[in-house]
């Protein structure tokens, strides 16, 4: 019954990578991201800040503990050196004298800020990735409770590792020539960590998951990326500026901004990974849209010009005289008819009826997918036909991802209904 298709010349994967740029974006914008990047960044500086105060805290008092014991009083030296506490006051964000500032009230601040920094992170993930089902009650409550304390956990097992490796180098232990090794292993690991976390953020925070291979696959995209950042923020963005321009306050600009990029990263590459499903539905939406005339820019119409990969995934070439749909059927397809023409019947007790024609551009076989119900007419191919053939699945998600294409298949709905209505007065 179908035949090979004669493709158009395509663009291949650059074009699909293109196709998924631009979906990305789109949505990007559309669900005003770099405003929840900015939220987040914001909690993430309130929670910080306290979360440090108690850290180096904590780190005085295991050294005051520390202090009569001769190793423990050099790893204790490894620690605070590894940690860069000196380099965090000079940000302003410890005092020098923690211990006041470390008190009820910084845990307090802690609880509620990390709790607000969580919420907004969950936020941002609901917009990305929108489901109907609700999220289950107790775990949005319990998971901003326990993420936090195994966040913190897993940022001081790579403390720990880090000041271990260093402290090993320092002391000969395993010879000054492997130093660079192990430097080189602890950048490997806190990367891996960073990829540990996203990958856990972008596999189980979408109500609708991925598979964890695509997830693994964004969260080393986006590691790389916050590398990257990394580098050009120690490079380009300094400090000193920064001090020099908003004095005392020059520190918390300069981690709000650092922040903010961060998280801008972490919500693109989760936007990409939701529209990697989806790049497909964007260019079905181009395609019809395209059709009807309106709806396409020229930098779109280009963009999703190259529909190869839609006719291979969803294609079919069908001869004149096939009957695509049979009036009574239970198949709820819809089928985009690409090239050619078809007629479409109604039985009626004189014998079939002419409805009318189906001509290139046009989306049909919607109704018994819309109504539920039965097909409602006959659709016979007149010339050689291609079609696009959308399970109702991809209809669903069409519908929900354009209101102009819903616009538009109800405005034919209503037409069709209203013209076999007419076919079939009483
Ligand atoms: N008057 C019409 N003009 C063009 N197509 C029609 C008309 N009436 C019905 N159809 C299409 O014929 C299809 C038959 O299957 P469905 O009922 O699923 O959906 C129907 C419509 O898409």
């Amino acid at each position: 019954m179908f035949r090979n298709l004669a493709l158009p010349p395509t663009r291949g994967t650059l074009g699909w990578l293109l196709q998924l740029a631009y979906t990305t974006l789109r949505l990007f914008g559309q669900n005003g991201l770099q405003n929840h990047a900015a939220a987040t960044a914001f909690y993430f500086l309130l929670s910080a800040t306290p979360l440090l105060l108690l850290l180096s805290y904590a780190l005085q008092l295991l050294g005051s503990i520390a202090a009569d014991s001769v190793p423990a009083t050099i790893l204790m030296a490894a620690l605070y050196d590894q940690m860069q506490l000196e380099n965090l006051a000079a940000l302003g964000f410890i005092a020098r004298q923690t211990q006041l500032a470390a008190s009820g009230v910084g845990l307090l601040t802690l609880v509620l800020s990390s709790r607000w920094l969580v919420n907004a992170v969950q936020g941002a993930f609901g917009i990305i990735f929108p489901s109907p089902s609700k999220r289950n009650l107790v775990v949005s409550w319990v998971l901003p409770l326990i993420i936090l304390p195994v966040l913190f956990l897993l940022m001081g097992i790579a403390a720990l590792a880090q000041v271990t490796l260093s402290f090993l180098a320092q002391n000969n232990f395993i010879g000054t020539g492997n130093a660079q090794v192990l430097q080189a292993l602890n950048s490997l690991f806190a990367f891996a960590m960073v990829w540990t976390l996203l990958f856990a953020a972008y596999w189980r925070l979408p109500r609708r998951r991925a598979s964890a291979r695509v997830a693994a696959a964004f969260a080393l995209g986006a590691s790389m990326s916050l590398g990257l950042l990394l580098m050009l923020f120690s490079t380009f963005f300094k400090l000193e500026n920064y001090n020099s321009l908003y004095g005392a306050l020059g520190g918390v600009v300069f981690v709000l901004i650092g922040a903010y990029f961060s998280f801008l990263l972490l919500y693109l590459w989760a936007q990409a990974l939701y529209s990697y499903g989806k790049a497909d539905i964007t260019a079905l939406e181009k395609l019809f849209l395209a059709g009807s005339g309106k709806g396409t820019g020229k930098v779109e119409a280009y963009i999703f010009g190259d529909i190869q990969r839609l006719l291979e995934i969803y294609g079919q070439v069908l001869p004149a005289g096939h009957t695509l749909i049979e009036e009574g059927d239970d198949s709820r397809t819809a089928y985009f008819l690409h090239a050619g023409r078809a007629r479409v019947y109604k039985n009626t007790p004189d014998g079939p009826r002419h409805l009318g024609e189906l001509n290139e551009g046009q989306l049909f076989g919607e109704m018994a997918y819309l109504l539920n119900e039965k097909r409602t007419a006959t659709v016979v191919a007149e010339t050689e036909i291609t079609v696009l053939a959308l399970p109702p699945q991809i209809m669903e998600e069409l519908m929900r991802h354009s209101a102009p294409l819903s616009r538009r298949i109800i405005d034919t709905l209503c037409q069709r209904l209203e013209r076999m209505n007419l076919a079939n007065p009483g």
